[in-house]
């Protein structure tokens, strides 16, 4: 299989908290939702993998210590400038100046991007309706958002990789973006990173999803096999305690017993398991007792 992101062992270090030993891969043409919470390590992975921030040196001299990150094929220590091309970044942040209007900020992308693409720009941003003489300090926080998403679509990438590009926004406007990330995906040799805390976007729209918390990775499969293989199950202490402790991914106390994150596979008996969206895998994972 062809990787979009291949990303081996990778660690850093903060005062408080580390990313441990992480490892990610991303199938070419496929879209992989990056789902955690507050504090779990998602914008510091996204900055090691685009190169923004350094990881450590590997531990060991061992293969099994080896780390390495490479984005369309190229190790990212030295990936040339015509596949940072292929890449389209939207961070949390609008980094664009405040006192310039979309036209002003098209010129300076224009002169940036080899293979930038202004009809693509402007259909974007008619499509979003962004108004172009308009300061980008007078515009929304959706707007921002909608002209950091303009931009990464419109050099001709590859690959995105988007931290939370949908926070903040209201439904109408995460569908309308949602629809654009299904379009970009079309192209078969086209792939998307998304993190979001919004886990019924990335349930709509992704194929695989990488579950990360406490800067290690709890969970990564294709999103369809994870909400087949999981459910919760309703029971009773006693019952619980009966069960294969492997199948049990978290349990919480309920005014009328337990109700627990299951491996579907490894519960025998005549249960009623019912079914389970990502964010109670991720609630029971990090949560639940
Ligand atoms: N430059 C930095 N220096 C020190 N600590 C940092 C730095 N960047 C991130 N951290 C710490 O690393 C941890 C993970 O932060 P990170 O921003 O990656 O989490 P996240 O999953 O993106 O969270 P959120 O969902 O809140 O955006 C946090 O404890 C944070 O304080």
């Amino acid at each position: 299989m062809e990787y979009a992101i291949d990303a081996i062992n990778i660690t850093k270090k903060y005062k408080g908290f580390t990313l441990n030993q992480v490892s990610l891969r991303l199938p070419k043409g496929s879209i992989m939702g990056l789902i955690g919470e507050n504090g779990a390590g998602k914008t510091t992975l996204i900055k090691l993998l685009l190169g923004l921030q350094h990881a450590e040196k590997a531990a060991g001299a061992g293969k099994e210590h080896a780390s390495s990150i490479r984005l369309l094929n190229q190790d990212i220590n030295t990936l040339p400038v015509s596949v940072r091309e292929d890449i389209g970044v939207v961070l949390d942040d609008c980094c664009f100046p405040e006192s310039l209007n979309l036209l002003q900020i098209e010129q300076i992308l224009k002169n940036i991007y080899k293979n930038w693409d202004s009809a693509s720009f402007t259909h974007y941003a008619e499509y979003f309706n962004l108004p172009e003489k308009k300061l980008l300090k007078d515009y929304s926080k959706g707007m921002k958002m909608k002209l950091s998403i303009v931009a990464a679509l419109s050099h001709q990438a590859k690959l995105l990789i988007l931290d939370e590009p949908t926070s903040g926004l209201d439904p109408v406007v995460r569908d309308e973006i949602l629809d654009v990330f299904m379009d970009f995906i079309q192209e078969e040799d086209h792939s998307i990173l998304i993190s979001s805390h919004i886990t019924s976007d990335l349930e709509k729209i992704c194929d695989y999803v990488t579950f990360i918390s406490e800067g290690h990775i709890l969970l990564s499969d294709v999103k369809d096999d994870i909400l087949s293989g999981y459910g919760l199950l309703k029971c009773s202490p006693q019952e619980l305690s009966l069960l294969d402790p492997t199948a049990i991914r978290g349990y919480k106390r309920t005014s009328f017993g337990v109700t627990a994150l299951v491996e579907r596979e490894k519960v025998q008996g005549p249960f009623i398991i019912d079914p389970v969206n990502l964010e109670d895998i991720l609630l029971y994972h990090v949560r639940g007792n």
